[in-house]
């Protein structure tokens, strides 16, 4: 199979408007939402990156009619939370660690049996997490001794509600249990350690579901209600945002519009942080689009400082890490972020397979068990980068070209197709000096 390969020039600034591909996390759950609803959800701005399509097309085999998407129009004939049907063969996530974990929640709940698959990437991931929880619920889940992928969940089972606090701060734990817990006999009661993405809160209401918050941190849902069709507008997604918030902060001469941007207070991690090392970000034009709060973001390049991160901030930048790591790089003095072992759980090791690509670059990172201390630095060139099948790293030495004093060269970058396809042609437009090769 050909590779495909990003190769960076280095240098140039980032200027103009653009506007990124649909949120991923709603994109999923309008899929979910709306197969299990009874009626007919339409979605606009859906994200058409290959994990979303993974919950779509398992949808598909589970017998729900989907047209599109097209252009981010999705219509979903929803089936009702009973009207699955068996699929034929094992449901394939490819590289979504959201739709195994979400996916094994709604499974564990249906009459039938079957089988979730991941690629490499996702069947190293842990999927105790999920699996244990659910066991507690009355599930039946086979994994590997690893706890890993493939799952293969016994149907047929009823499930009753728990009260389980998340040992981890997970927004795709937390939903897996409250869709399992719409199957569940009994009230099904979630607390997180810290907040998380809440998405799946919102669409619950959103679909008429009636959840019980109880406090900041603690959702219940009771089996037996039903979801009702509705229309979901997915804004852009603030962390396919982040790689250009960060490039156009460290690119000198870059002032950048990127428009229709979701900042759900659950998200909004990334602009904080930027904001607490000196990053010039302007929130224009704030308004409520389809229950989630959108802005239009003005980025202008600007001194960045180092920063000790503020542990409550990780929930809620979870996945800008390998990015915020890249302005870390370009920042004067020290970065030290600790409390975010949940990094070395995702697609790859984000903390490890960061440091291994800025080291080669000139930067001094070490790593520790939860986090990474960076010392800002003058970024060297001539690199060759290794993603692990991680679409986030791929995109953050991306950026780094900007300030990096030599080509960079990113091998196994498909992997951005998984959230954010057209990536090259935008950023390209945006003002990035980048080209993809197949190798
Ligand atoms: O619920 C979601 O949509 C997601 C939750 C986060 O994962 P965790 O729940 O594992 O932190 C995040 O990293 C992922 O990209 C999407
Ligand atoms: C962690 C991520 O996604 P997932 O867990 O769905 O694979 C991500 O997109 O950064």
């Amino acid at each position: 199979m050909s590779e495909t390969r990003f190769v960076l020039s280095p240098g140039g600034a980032l200027t103009g408007r653009i506007r990124v591909p649909g949120d991923k996390s709603i994109s999923h759950r309008s899929i979910m939402f709306g197969s299990l609803a009874s009626g007919v959800t339409e979605v606009t701005g859906f994200l058409e990156g290959e994990d979303c399509l993974a919950t779509l097309n398992a949808f598909r085999a589970m017998g729900v009619r989907i047209e599109g998407p097209d252009d981010g129009r999705v219509t979903i004939h929803g089936v009702g939370l009973h009207g699955l049907a068996a699929p034929v063969g094992p449901l394939d996530m490819g590289n979504s660690g959201t739709s195994m974990r979400l996916m094994s929640g709604i499974l564990a709940g249906q009459a039938f049996d079957s089988v979730l698959v991941g690629d490499a990437s996702l069947s190293k991931r842990p999927m105790k997490r999920v699996t244990a929880p659910l066991a507690l619920m009355g599930a039946e889940i086979v994994a590997t001794p690893a706890g890993t992928a493939p799952l293969h969940i016994r149907g047929g089972r009823r499930l009753h509600g728990i009260d389980y606090a998340l040992p981890m701060a997970s927004a795709q734990v937390k939903s897996c249990l409250l869709l399992a817990g719409l199957y569940a006999e009994g009230t099904t009661r979630v607390t997180e350690p810290a907040p998380t993405r809440d998405h799946t809160e919102r669409m619950l209401e959103g679909f008429g579901y009636p959840l019980r918050r109880e406090g900041a941190r603690t959702f219940a849902v009771e089996g037996g209600h039903a979801l009702t069709a509705t229309r979901i507008d997915v804004p852009a997604d603030i962390s396919s945002s982040a790689f250009f918030m960060v490039g156009a902060s460290i690119a000198p001469g870059s002032d950048l519009i990127i428009e229709h941007v979701g900042i759900n207070p659950t998200r909004t991690g990334v602009i904080d942080i930027l904001r607490l090392m000196g990053a010039d970000i302007t929130l224009l034009d704030e308004r409520v689009v389809g229950g989630e709060p959108v802005a239009d973001l003005r980025v202008r390049a600007a001194p960045l400082q180092g920063i000790r991160i503020p542990e409550e901030l990780v929930p809620l930048a979870i996945d800008e890490f390998p990015v915020l790591f890249v302005a870390a790089a370009c920042a004067e003095g020290e970065t030290v972020l600790t409390g975010a072992e949940e990094l070395r759980a995702k697609e790859s090791d984000r903390i490890q397979v960061m440091a291994d690509g800025l080291v080669p670059l000139g930067i001094d990172a070490r790593p520790t068990a939860d986090g990474i201390v960076i010392r800002g630095g003058r970024l060297g060139g001539d690199v060759d980068i290794a993603t692990h099948h991680d679409h986030r790293i791929a995109m953050s030495f991306a950026m780094a070209a900007l300030r990096a004093g030599g080509e960079i060269r990113i091998h196994d970058a498909g992997f951005v197709a998984t959230s954010f396809p057209g990536f090259v042609e935008l950023a390209r437009g945006a003002g990035l000096a980048i080209r993809a090769e197949s190798a």
